[in-house]
């Protein structure tokens, strides 16, 4: 039972206002760390508040994008800047909702400053190309229109800089966009919405609606008056979204899981190769798409390497997110603490032999809250479970190799394509593994996670469909080309 009474409700914001439901339901969101705090309420909307909100981005879209590039950056810069002033708050927010610590939600948010701060800037970058046409009095080039209305539906493990990744190039080429933000991380989306609109963006150009998935994520992959969709999520969901969006025509873009792979070659720096596994692996408890889960380690190091990494993993310290001394904070969710030991059980049942971890932590005022112990496993065959499925919590599956050839081989026998690293100083390795490996992220000496908002980011096979997001690629998905043939 829940004790906080002063919470404050955070409402839906369609066309510039904010509004409640019509469904006049809230829901709690509560802190991990602490079930017992409400962090906020948020509306439970119904399709109807959905409607409303894509007809006011459908109306203010075609004045929004007669606002020259310059213009349109403004409003991202002075966004930008309000978020800056406001990064202390809305990360402790985020910490308090969704359970990262307060210094990963603080560079999270200032990623969301820095995101904000690039995208403005395209407002005055080239969007075509002039190219020869073969009637030599002619003029051909391309250029860019936006999309329209944008639907965007994004997850709880990066309340700040996915829907900021989603929205700032949305609304630089010219899209109005309606924002579905995950419930378990509603909350902190409300007070990044808040920072838009301060910045005073034109009525109807920037909207939120709150709202279980099923409901309004699904509305808006099928709303015919929404152009494009721009997912993060799981892979089940979003493949849902993505036919929906396919069946009426319109565009869609989905960035799903991950079971992503390191390799630990017998040259590599071990010490690095530890570092970069728990932090790839365990930080954020382990809840990013990028998230290190296989580990692959040649035969002739595996035990050193395993006795390094147990020793470091020993040392972490869980707790509260918002004490300066945690390194790791709570899973999201009592569902998703739930999913993270049932993987757990199943990775014994299937012989994996666990060597640290695994159980739910209990004592004292972690019994509180959804905290989980770093986990590892070993003697970890690639058809099990957990070798298999995206866990989405702290858990490390080692594997021993003969050689890197092997390792690719593993490395690739998976469904996912997202990122995957190597650690080593071979340069034939490296150059084998740039190659071979199916992954949209391919990092060398460093961990799996690690995105850099101005380059493209994106998966292969089953982790994405296939389009990239941030950096310059963004401008793909949010626009389409028209190839403009004059003759005088
Ligand atoms: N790749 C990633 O970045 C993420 C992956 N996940 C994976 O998904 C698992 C479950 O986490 P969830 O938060 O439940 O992910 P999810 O895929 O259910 O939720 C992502 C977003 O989709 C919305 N949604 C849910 N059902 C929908 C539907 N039928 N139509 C349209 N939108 C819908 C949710 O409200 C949320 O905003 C995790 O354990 C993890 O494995 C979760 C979050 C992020
Ligand atoms: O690793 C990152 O910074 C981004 C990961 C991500 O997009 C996700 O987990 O959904």
């Amino acid at each position: 039972m829940a004790v906080q009474t002063e919470a404050k409700t955070y409402f839906n914001y369609i066309n510039g206002d904010w509004v409640s439901s019509v469904t006049n339901e809230v829901e709690a969101s509560t802190n991990p760390a602490n079930k017992n705090e409400i962090v906020g309420y948020i509306q439970r909307s119904s399709i109807e508040d959905l409607n409303e909100a894509v007809t006011a981005a459908k109306q203010a879209q075609k004045s929004w994008w007669k606002l020259s590039g310059v213009a349109r950056g403004e409003y991202l810069y002075k966004t930008a800047d309000i978020l800056e002033r406001r990064l202390e708050e809305i990360a402790e927010t985020m910490t308090k909702e969704m359970g990262k610590t307060f210094g990963e939600a603080k560079a999270e948010t200032m990623r969301g400053v820095s995101i904000l701060r690039y995208y403005a800037g395209e407002g005055v970058r080239k969007i075509g190309d002039v190219i020869p046409s073969s009637d030599s009095e002619a003029l051909m080039f391309t250029t860019r229109v936006p999309l329209g209305v944008i639907g965007v539906i994004s997850p709880w493990n990066f309340p700040v800089a996915i829907p900021i990744w989603k929205m700032a190039p949305a609304l630089i080429y010219g899209n109005a966009v309606v924002l579905k933000p995950a419930s378990e991380a509603a909350v902190t989306a409300a007070k990044v919405i808040e920072c838009f609109h301060e910045a005073g963006f034109p009525k109807g150009v920037v909207n939120m609606v709150c709202g279980p998935g099923s409901v309004i994520g699904q509305g808006i992959a099928e709303h015919p008056d929404i152009n494009g969709v721009t997912f993060t999520g799981s892979n089940s969901v979003g493949k849902r979204v993505g036919r929906a969006a396919f069946e009426r025509g319109a565009k869609y873009q989905l960035e799903m899981g991950g079971k992503n792979p390191v390799i630990v070659a017998k040259d590599a720096d071990l010490d690095l190769a530890v570092d970069g596994t728990i932090s790839g692996g365990l930080r954020s408890t382990g809840q990013k798409c990028t998230a290190t889960s296989r580990v692959f380690v040649e035969s002739e190091v595996y035990e050193t390497f395993k006795e390094k990494l147990l020793s470091k993993v020993k040392q972490l310290t869980i707790g509260n997110g918002m004490e300066s001394e945690t390194w790791m904070g709570p899973c999201v969710s009592e569902e998703q603490l739930n999913t993270v030991l049932s993987y757990v059980e199943q990775g014994k049942a299937e012989g994996a032999n666990l060597i640290y971890g695994g159980k739910r932590c209990v004592e004292g005022e972690l019994a509180n809250g959804f905290y989980v112990e770093p986990t590892i496993f070993e003697n970890v065959d690639l058809n099990m479970t957990i070798a298999r499925e995206e866990i989405f919590g702290p858990v490390l599956a080692l594997i021993k190799v003969h050689n890197i050839e092997e390792a690719l081989k593993l490395a690739n026998d998976t469904e996912y394509g997202l990122s995957a690293s190597i650690y080593t100083k071979d340069i034939s390795n490296i150059l084998s593994f740039i190659d071979e490996i199916e992954a949209g992220l391919v990092r060398v000496n460093a961990e799996t996670a690690g995105v850099e908002f101005q380059a493209p980011f994106g998966g292969m096979k089953q982790s994405s469909s296939h389009s990239r997001e941030q950096g310059q690629a963004a401008i793909e998905f949010f626009t389409s080309i028209k190839t403009v043939f004059i003759k005088a």
